[in-house]
């Protein structure tokens, strides 16, 4: 890649994390500096790639000139910024290996974590039926699908290496149990699109089961 078209997408990539941190942030949905987003950028091989990440224990509901660092496929800054990408940028890299997805986006909120525990002993958060699964691309008349959890271990690298094994065909998330989603998509805007997905599915699971009690 020449480094004129790297600047390039760094900056295309940049401008629209921007916009979707904006967006997340006033929906609430990066309480006490929580959440992080990624955008890959230029060529994908799993064992080479590039993907710009928000910058560590940052407010995300304010923009400032050091929110966004670009990272390799091993979460190593690429650039002297001096800036620290996100704790979690080894999960990021292993959902790009995986999927070679073109972004990710992940949020903690009160209805993730609370479905995450509700079927914890289940591992995965079942969702029957609802119109929204077609968001995943999924057209199946009264389609089924499970969203799998994972503990959330405090060593990162610990639930990086689940990562890999635990992703579903045709289900673009990965929950941590009391932590939040993770959700990816080909470009950004699928990626919310997704999110958004789950966070409705998310809200409907919840009151289903409180109304069946
Ligand atoms: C402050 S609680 C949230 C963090 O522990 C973490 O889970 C998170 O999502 C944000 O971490 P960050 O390093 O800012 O990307
Ligand atoms: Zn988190």
């Amino acid at each position: 890649m020449s480094s004129t078209l790297r600047l390039e997408e760094k900056q295309q990539a940049f401008t629209e994390l921007r916009e979707i941190k904006t967006i997340l942030a006033a929906r609430n949905w990066f309480p006490a500096t929580s959440g992080n987003l990624s955008i890959r950028v230029g060529d994908f091989a799993p064992e080479q790639f590039t993907f710009a990440i928000t910058a560590s224990g940052k407010d995300k509901s304010v923009n400032t000139p050091s929110d966004f660092l670009l990272v390799n496929e091993k979460g190593q800054p690429t650039d002297a910024t001096g800036l620290k990408p996100s704790a979690e940028t080894l999960i990021h890299c292993e959902i790009y290996k995986a999927t070679g997805c073109g972004a990710i986006f992940h949020v903690h909120t009160v209805f993730n974590n609370l479905v995450s525990e509700l079927f914890w002993e289940r591992k995965s958060i079942p969702v029957d039926g609802v119109e929204l699964i077609k968001a995943f691309n999924i057209w199946d008349e009264e389609a089924q699908i499970e969203i799998p959890i994972l503990p959330n271990y405090a060593d990162i690298p610990r639930i990086a290496e689940l990562v890999e094994g635990a992703i579903v065909p045709r289900v673009p998330g990965i929950m941590l149990r009391k932590h939040g989603i993770y959700a990816w998509g080909a470009n950004a805007f699928e990626a919310k699109r997704n999110l958004e997905a789950f966070e409705f599915l998310f809200e409907y699971v919840y009151r289903l089961e409180m109304l069946k009690k």
